[in-house]
């Protein structure tokens, strides 16, 4: 008969085995790190027990829009030695790294590009959304993914500006008459959903006019829902996945009428179509290449992923600051109707002629980089450099992650000259310090570096540039109308402002009305 004694010695035993294995399974990691010869990062937890309360803390600074300050307090704990990395052991063989340091960046996506990828843990975790896409993939199948996808970022593809021109078009005709309120970040968002599904599938979801869009609903719940999986770690399995699992059956059901579409087409006109500049897509691009279905669902659902978000929040914080300082705002306004006038649609040429335009959508990713956290995995037994001379590289063991933060190193005070009339405290918004001012390499990445650098960035930064000219050239003014106080970064895949950007939009000849104290977040 089952005693409750023999429950004690059985539970008792499993302990025991599982403390064995746990001792076993560390003691191999610590000795994987002495065979590499490096040392370890300043530590913040070594066990599960302390690793615990920072995965806690770390989800509830980002529940709360605070996950700047707290990573940027990891480095409180640092060491003079390694000032700007630290670690968390958390199983024998699960340890992050975490960085804010331009060296560590350089070498995760460049110098040792081979030995950081973004590993089979996160390709599992984004598989039932991203498959086997650019995003999710290493080595052979990621590179496969770039050749396919890069033909439709070239130059002459992206110069093309009327995609661009019939969603910034519908987006003014939803804004409303001159000096009243609006959440612009919302028409925003919803603008290039329609930008982006028109150019990948020659169709736009029209959310600008149909705001209960379906699709955008259920892209909005994925996408959220999988940040909260990636952000929790070792905890994802505790996440509920049945919106996650009904918004992926949306998405689908959206996209497969397209794609067969596509795949109707007979070879000889996807060629033909190739050499048209109006009715060519994304998804004619790669069924050149390949007609397999899944392929076909999976880099559009990246791209879209890619290219959605992260030039709605840009746009959403360059106005937010803008609305912060009427002179910048005035100043940006006189550069563009000296370039293009009130009406005229700017050509690509004008777009990219306008230093200040440039200057303060560069200003913006500083600050506000798109896409905040990010990580890597180490895909072999590695190191990352020493942060002060003659001391020993980190050791980094194969399936260790590195955290970096583009948003944390662009905001360290320690990276930037020291202030000057030409040269503004680094924490706050001016395009103006473009003008005398590089940043030094790897110190400001918001569209990465390496091999895989976001290769939408010329259409991003001509999509943004086409969107506020077009603003612009409308509206005299801008005043912001939200509590400044209130705004916080809110970090999923990609930062905005968490409270939206309320601004009011003048056209010329309006009256002000009353204005609110400004705040540095
Ligand atoms: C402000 C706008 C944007 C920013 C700041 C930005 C930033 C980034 C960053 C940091 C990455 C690297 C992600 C990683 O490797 O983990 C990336 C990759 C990528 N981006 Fe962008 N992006 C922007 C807009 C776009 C747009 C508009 C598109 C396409 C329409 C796009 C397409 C891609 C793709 C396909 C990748 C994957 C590249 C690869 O892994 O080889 N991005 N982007």
């Amino acid at each position: 008969m089952l005693t409750f004694a023999h429950l004690a010695v059985a539970c008792a035993l499993s302990l025991a085995c599982a403390f064995a294995y746990y001792v076993l399974q560390r003691a191999r990691h610590e000795l994987a790190i002495r065979k590499i010869g490096g040392v370890r990062a300043p530590m913040l937890a070594g066990n599960p027990l302390t690793a615990v309360s920072w995965f806690y803390s770390t989800a509830r600074a980002q529940m709360r829009n605070q996950l700047l300050e707290q990573y940027t307090s990891f480095f409180d704990l640092a060491t003079p030695e390694c000032p700007d990395c630290v670690e968390i052991h958390f199983r024998p063989r699960e340890r992050y790294i975490l960085t804010r340091d331009p060296e560590h960046i350089k070498a995760v996506l460049t110098t040792q590009f081979s030995d950081f990828g973004k590993g089979a843990r996160f390709h599992d975790l984004w598989r039932p959304f991203l498959g086997d896409s650019i995003f999710t993939t290493d080595g052979q199948l990621w590179h496969d993914s770039r050749s396919l996808i890069r033909p439709m970022f070239v130059k002459d593809r992206v110069g093309d500006l009327a995609t661009f021109e019939k969603g910034v078009s519908t987006l003014l005709d939803k804004l409303p008459p001159s000096g009243q309120t609006v959440n612009i970040m919302d028409l925003l968002y919803r603008m290039t959903l329609d930008v982006t599904t028109e150019f990948l599938l020659g169709a736009s979801v029209d959310s600008l006019n149909n705001p209960q869009s379906e699709f955008a609903a259920a892209f909005n719940d994925v996408q959220r829902i999988q940040m909260m999986l990636t952000t929790v770690g070792p905890f994802e399995a505790l996440i509920p996945r049945r919106r996650y699992n009904q918004g992926i059956q949306v998405i689908d059901r959206f996209m497969m009428p397209y794609i067969e579409q596509a795949l109707a087409l007979p070879q000889y006109e996807l060629e033909k179509l190739s050499n048209s500049d109006k009715h060519f897509t994304f998804l004619h691009s790669i069924a050149r290449h390949t007609r397999n279905r899944q392929v076909l669902r999976d880099q559009i659902i990246a791209v879209l992923l890619a290219g959605r978000d992260t030039t709605a929040a840009t746009l959403s914080w360059a106005l937010y600051e803008l609305s912060r300082y009427p002179a910048k705002y005035a100043r940006l306004r006189s550069e563009v109707i000296r370039t293009v006038g009130c009406t005229r649609a700017p050509a690509y040429a004008d777009l990219k002629g306008m230093a200040y335009l440039k200057h303060t959508l560069n200003e913006t990713l500083r600050l506000y980089p798109a896409v905040p956290y990010n990580l890597r995995s180490a895909l072999e037994d590695t190191t990352l450099p020493a942060l002060t001379p003659g001391r020993a590289p980190i050791a980094v063991v194969k399936g260790d992650i590195i955290i970096y933060s583009t948003l944390a190193m662009q905001r360290r005070r320690d990276l930037y000259p020291p202030e000057t009339d030409a040269f503004e405290d680094p924490a706050l918004f001016s395009p103006e310090r473009w003008e005398r001012w590089t940043p030094r390499p790897w110190q400001y990445v918001p569209f990465n570096g390496g091999p895989r650098i976001c290769v939408g960035q010329n259409f991003a930064m001509t999509e943004m540039a086409y969107c506020l000219v077009r603003v612009l050239q409308k509206y005299e003014r801008i005043e912001y109308r939200g509590d400044w106080s209130a705004q916080r970064h809110e970090a999923e895949v990609v930062g905005k402002p968490s409270q939206g950007v309320h601004i009011a939009l003048y056209e010329e000849s309006t009256k002000e009305v009353g204005n609110s104290a400004p705040f540095v977040i």
